[in-house]
């Protein structure tokens, strides 16, 4: 249950509708047990007419058939209404919290740093807020619902048995102890297999996700075959672990029936041998056939509610597992200032924790605001890497990055972030129009504003060409573009925030070099009056550059103008020689 205490807080949130829910169900189970009396009281008035009719009143047997029959009629009506509320309070509250704790999950995945969810799979991710948050949330309804159910209307029935008869509910109550002691371990078994099973299902939604993120590799190796099988074999193992899991919860309704039952055969010999003795009369055996036939449904339940318990368990301690991983990169600072746009990075190095891999080994430059920098070197040399600490997405491991001469992590984290204008490697699109896209980094963007710059990132000519122009939707569920389309966009999306620093990574690499010196000449003004990064493993872009840096291993290999550059051997010169 422990994992299961994390949830106090939203409880303790709509603890109102909690405790009418109790209230409710309490109503419902008292009006449920009330009747059953009268349904021993009318038998023995029956039994006695039956074996004495020379002492019949016929005036007052039906009077009294008459309440009796209009309480036993009249009381399950009731139990009905409350039981109508006991849901709407109950399992409200479960939708509320449901709906409160998707929210936070969503928040703190927000927080989480870059890392962190490079490294998670997207399904198991997903399944966390989604299939997970399902079984706390059958838990917190029906769970706790029945649970208190349950406890309520053992109490009750107890008492009232107690009250009749202590002797045959000691009888009655005989199995309660083998009972427990078989909850008990079909839990914990149950939540072992849970645990199992909801491992291997987040296993196959990712796997999904993989296959379809990837479907022009898997058709163009023709691999549909072999990922089917895979998806066969990884559905097998989670069908597998599913019906184990079925298995063990199939033994709880027969067990609980069987238990129940062997109480009623104890009743039946114990009260038949207090009958005989005249300790009792037969209105009491009635009673305590009702009383146990009552517990039945609730104690068969039982299994099926220790199964949500332990469910709800097993996917707690997997949204807490995600809940207690910590915000690494804080922002501590809040005030509102302008920024110039010098770098300075000073000994920085960065390993990245997963593979321990040292993508960045004591690298110093600087570039003053408003230069023109490129970055070159082989593919792994750590180029994204300096892109991705600029914008604080992963803290230097040593050394220290300065920008217009403060510690970057002393800057005001949202504020620097929106003076930079990044467009990433993988040029990432939203489902959504294109207008939606580019404007993405703005508020209130005008159709003039956004066609500007799409025209200055070269793919206004593009979209126009589109039947809904840039009110066409992207990717699921509209058109799919070109690699070179997208890195358009994606530079129109940075270029519109109109931003302090520019970061382009490896940006021009999908547009043919013509594009790409449109692109620049269209932003030429821009570039010549804020600091500019371009990632590049192109010559050409360095004609635009006050620096070239050429990163090799993590370390700065050669820094300088292209004129010094060229005039010594090394990687610069290569590619200027092969590029001839
Ligand atoms: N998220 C990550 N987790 C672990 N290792 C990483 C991660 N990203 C990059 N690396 C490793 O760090 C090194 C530097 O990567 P980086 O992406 O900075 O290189 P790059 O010069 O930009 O390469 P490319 O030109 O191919 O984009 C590489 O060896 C890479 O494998």
């Amino acid at each position: 249950m422990s994992s299961l205490k994390s949830l106090n807080p939203y409880f303790y949130k709509h603890k109102k509708l909690l405790i009418i829910g109790i209230i409710f169900i309490i109503l419902a189970n008292i009006l449920t047990i009330y009747p059953i009396k009268f349904v021993g009281k009318a038998v023995n008035i029956i039994a006695e007419t039956i074996s004495n009719p020379k002492n019949l009143d016929k005036n007052e047997l039906y009077r009294q058939l008459i309440v009796y029959g209009s309480i036993i009629i009249l009381a399950p009506i009731l139990t009905g209404i409350m039981r109508f509320y006991m849901r709407q309070t109950i399992i409200v509250a479960s939708r509320r919290i449901e709906f409160d704790l998707k929210n936070n999950i969503y928040k703190h995945y927000q927080t989480l740093s870059y890392t962190f969810l490079k490294n998670s799979k997207v399904g198991d991710l997903m399944n966390r807020i989604s299939e997970d948050v399902v079984n706390v949330r059958q838990y917190l309804g029906p769970g706790v619902m029945y649970s208190i159910n349950t406890l309520i209307l053992l109490i009750i029935i107890l008492g009232c048995m107690l009250a009749t008869d202590p002797i045959m509910t000691l009888y009655a109550f005989i199995p309660l102890p083998f009972l427990s002691y078989f909850v008990y371990n079909q839990s914990i078994v149950i939540n072992k297999k849970t645990k199992k099973s909801q491992e291997k299902q987040s296993e196959l939604s990712s796997f999904v996700q993989d296959s379809f993120s990837g479907i022009r590799v898997i058709k163009s190796f023709t691999k549909e075959k072999f990922i089917i099988s895979q998806y066969v074999e990884k559905s097998k193992d989670y069908k597998e672990k599913s019906i184990s899991l079925a298995t063990t919860e199939a033994f709880f309704s027969p067990i609980m029936v069987f238990m129940i039952g062997l109480s009623n055969v104890f009743i039946l010999y114990i009260g038949g041998q207090r009958y005989i003795h005249g300790k009792i009369d037969v209105g009491t055996i009635t009673d305590f056939f009702l009383y146990l036939n009552i517990l039945i449904w609730p104690f068969t339940a039982l299994g099926w509610v220790t199964s949500i318990i332990r469910r709800a368990e097993a996917s707690m301690e997997r949204i807490n597992d995600f809940m207690k991983v910590k915000q690494e990169i804080k922002n501590i600072n809040h005030d509102n200032y302008s920024i110039k746009g010098d770098i300075t990075f000073d000994n920085v190095s960065y390993t990245y924790p997963n593979t321990g891999i040292k993508a960045l080994d004591s690298v110093s430059f600087h570039i003053y605001a408003g230069e023109t920098i490129v970055i070159m070197g082989k593919s792994g040399s750590g180029k994204t890497t300096i892109a991705l600490l600029l914008l604080r997405l992963i803290e230097p491991d040593s050394g220290n990055i300065y920008l217009d001469g403060k510690l970057l992590k002393e800057h005001n984290l949202e504020l620097i972030r929106s003076k930079f204008g990044y467009v990433p490697q993988e040029n990432f699109l939203f489902s959504d129009t294109i207008f939606n896209n580019i404007s993405y980094g703005i508020q209130n963007a005008t159709q003039q504003i956004v066609e500007t710059y799409a025209k200055k990132a070269e793919i206004h000519s593009n979209i126009l060409k589109f039947k809904n122009q840039y009110q066409t939707h992207i990717g699921e569920r509209g058109v799919t573009l070109s690699g070179g389309q997208k890195q358009r966009i994606s530079i129109a999306r940075a270029l519109i925030k109109d931003p302090i620093i520019y970061v382009f990574d490896d940006s021009l690499s999908a547009v043919d070099t013509e594009t790409e010196s449109k692109i620049l000449i269209n932003i030429s003004k821009e570039i010549k009056v804020k600091t500019t990064i371009i990632i590049s493993h192109r010559i050409s872009t360095t004609k635009y550059s006050d620096k070239i840096i050429v990163l090799e291993k993590g370390e700065i290999n050669q820094i300088g103008s292209h004129y010094e550059l060229i005039s010594k051997p090394g990687y610069y010169l290569e590619i200027i020689n092969q590029s001839k």
